[in-house]
């Protein structure tokens, strides 16, 4: 089985798989783009690499019991896609705590209240396969076991229940 753990930077996607007990090898994509150097270019206005993903979905080839972590991973192949959501303000408040500019925080803020990720995630796998998840008031370990319980089954796919526009 190959699972997609996504959601807006911030989210706790990171957080969470680190601590989540999976037989599926857990793939902290970002690190790999960064070490196996799948991308094209670096933008460094924004600080970061423009990921190439026909060259990670090459690398990613014949890994089937796979979980992929990060913003980008809803945009693989994936059985089941878990997208982690966060409410704006506790998102913006992480992302300047963790360092990130103002700016990239408001940006990825906006980006979580108009449902980007979720969206995208439904368009590319259909709602069935999506397990939204809203990790704003839940501790690392609790997101931990919502992913698990998608993981497993133990729980239904569900997407478009978290409504964050009043942030706008
Ligand atoms: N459940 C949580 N509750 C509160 N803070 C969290 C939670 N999960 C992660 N964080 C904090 O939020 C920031 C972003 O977490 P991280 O796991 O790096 O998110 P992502 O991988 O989605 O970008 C980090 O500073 C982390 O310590």
């Amino acid at each position: 089985m190959r699972v997609a753990v996504t959601g807006t930077p911030g989210t706790g996607k990171t957080t969470a798989t680190e601590l989540l007990d999976t037989d599926l090898d857990v793939v902290h994509l970002n690190d790999a783009i960064e070490e196996e150097e799948l991308y094209t270019e670096v933008d460094e206005a924004r600080d970061s690499k423009v990921a190439d993903l026909e060259a990670v979905r090459e690398w990613l080839d014949g890994r089937d019991n796979v979980l992929v972590e990060s913003h980008l991973a809803h945009l693989l192949d994936a059985d089941r896609v878990v997208v982690l959501r966060c409410a704006p303000g506790e998102l913006e408040r992480r992302l300047v705590e963790r360092g990130e500019p103002a700016a990239k925080a408001r940006e990825n803020a906006e980006s979580e209240a108009l449902d980007v990720i979720l969206s995208e995630s439904v368009r590319v796998h259909g709602e069935r396969n999506v397990y939204e998840i809203d990790a704003t008031d839940r501790d690392p370990g609790g997101v931990a076991d919502e992913i698990a319980a998608a993981i497993a089954g133990d729980r239904d796919p569900s997407a478009g229940d978290v409504d964050f526009t009043d942030y706008l």
